[in-house]
């Protein structure tokens, strides 16, 4: 594969980050290097609450400019299609590499129903995405913009939707299995398919490497905290349970989502919860209920901003005038991960068991007070962290940063997930990525 490129593309619910990658050359036999290296990495964040900032970064060797980061407003950007366009252009203003070079283009595609792998791109999978569109609204249809896109502006490219869901499917049936009836839910599919997967894989290799373990004897709670937010439990190297469920709504509360709530809450919500939303477009129609419980909900609601780094910040500074609301959602957000830091700790078998317990994601990659607040309710647990090295987290290179203390049973650690760099390596790997 060597002399093409590798596009990543990560739509996330408020973000939408680009990755170059060019595979290296190796006899696959006795690879010892990385299938992949980064050329150019971008991000597009704040969709979901414009203005959007468009923030870049490339190697020397292909940048036309000697400035080789960028950090600018995305003038224009509305959505993840516009985003992707912005960065078509930003590649070929900033940078020597050529869209003609482009041969892979890896999506993250959130929803995959029982795909248990990376599927190309064909007129069937992508109505089968596309009808799995209403259990993923923030997502399934978004990517299906920047493929449709893919498709039109990179027309001598293979793209190929990498799932979310497909690290989960190992989720045993007594955890995946809701307690309703059998034949409606084989016939429509309802059962827990969980996310973030391509970021849980990353994370479980990169700290099984860490650890010098085998990734089938690593044991794992894994938090994936950011706009969209979840908890993994991950036995002998495979995904035992996570908090996501049917659709990405379900578990932890996130920006604009509620996170688990009673089922009939909705029904005393509003009495249209079962009509089509008028706020839903394209091809995604969602009810009022999944309207509201998606994108009207999460720390937005309490307290008008999806920045977390603000609600922090609020949360520590009682002179605030919306300190009480901020500190309510910090205290929620912490409670509901507590919920499943304890469930997935008895179900892991507890002390001995365990080998770390990771953050991730924006929140948990960023927020020094959030780490500190969850581990010091798990002090009972025999967690305990090192509080110099948790804030010195932003001055480590490497993907993983150690933040616990002493020679606790299980470490607790920071991993800067990479799903876009999960995908190309998969597609480096892959012989033939194109079939
Ligand atoms: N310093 C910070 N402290 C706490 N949260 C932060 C900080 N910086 C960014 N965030 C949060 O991280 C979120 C983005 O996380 P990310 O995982 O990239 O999101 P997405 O779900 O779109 O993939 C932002 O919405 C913001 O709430
Ligand atoms: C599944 C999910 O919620 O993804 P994200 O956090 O990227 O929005
Ligand atoms: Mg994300």
């Amino acid at each position: 594969m060597a002399g093409t490129l590798i596009l990543s593309v990560n739509a996330g619910s408020s973000s939408l980050k680009i990755s170059v990658f060019q595979p290296t050359v190796s006899s696959d036999t006795n690879r010892v290097e990385e299938p992949v290296s980064l050329l150019l990495t971008a991000s597009l964040s704040n969709l979901s609450s414009p203005p959007a900032t468009f923030s870049s970064s490339a190697n020397a060797q292909i940048s036309r400019a000697k400035n080789v980061k960028h950090n600018e407003e995305a003038d224009g950007v509305k959505d993840h299609e516009s985003g992707f366009e912005y960065f078509l252009d930003h590649l070929q203003r900033e940078t020597t590499l050529e869209k003609k070079d482009i041969v892979y283009v890896c999506h993250r595609v959130v929803h995959g129903g029982d795909y248990p792998g990376p599927v190309l791109i064909s007129p069937e999978s992508y109505h089968h995405i596309e009808g799995l569109s209403d259990l993923a609204p923030l997502h399934n249809g978004a990517a299906l913009t920047v493929i449709k896109a893919c498709m039109k502006i990179l027309p001598g490219s293979h793209s190929i939707a990498y799932f979310d869901s497909s690290f989960h499917a190992t989720i045993p049936p007594h955890i995946s299995k809701y307690m309703i009836d059998t034949e409606i839910a084989e016939q429509k599919g309802l059962k827990k398919y969980g996310f973030h997967g391509s970021s849980y894989q990353f994370i479980l290799r990169t700290v099984a490497q860490h650890l010098s373990k085998p990734i089938s004897q690593t044991n794992l709670i894994v938090m994936h905290l950011g706009s969209g937010a979840s908890i993994c439990a991950i036995k002998d190297g495979k995904s035992l349970d996570t908090s996501m469920g049917l659709t990405p709504v379900d578990g932890l509360p996130g920006a604009t989502r509620s996170g688990a709530i009673d089922p009939s809450l909705i029904f005393h919500y509003t009495s249209d919860a079962g009509k089509i939303s008028h706020s839903a477009t394209g091809n995604v129609h969602v009810t009022e209920a999944e309207d509201i419980l998606n994108k009207r909900s999460g720390w937005k609601a309490l307290t008008g901003t999806t920045d977390f780094g603000q609600i922090v910040q609020g949360t520590f500074n009682p002179s605030d005038p919306l300190y009480l609301k901020y500190k309510l959602a910090f205290d929620i957000f912490l409670d509901r991960i507590l919920n499943f830091l304890g469930a997935y700790y008895l179900k892991l078998g507890g002390s001995g068991h365990l080998d770390a317990v990771v953050f991730s994601g924006g929140i948990g990659e960023r927020s020094k007070e959030l780490r500190e607040a969850v581990i010091e309710r798990c002090a009972c647990l025999g967690f305990k962290l090192d509080k110099r090295k948790n804030t010195g987290v932003d001055e480590v290179d490497g993907s993983v940063v150690e933040i616990g203390e002493g020679d606790a049973a299980a470490k607790v650690m920071v991993c800067r997930t990479d799903e876009q760099l999960e995908m190309a390596r998969q597609c480096a790997l892959d012989k033939d990525p194109s079939t």
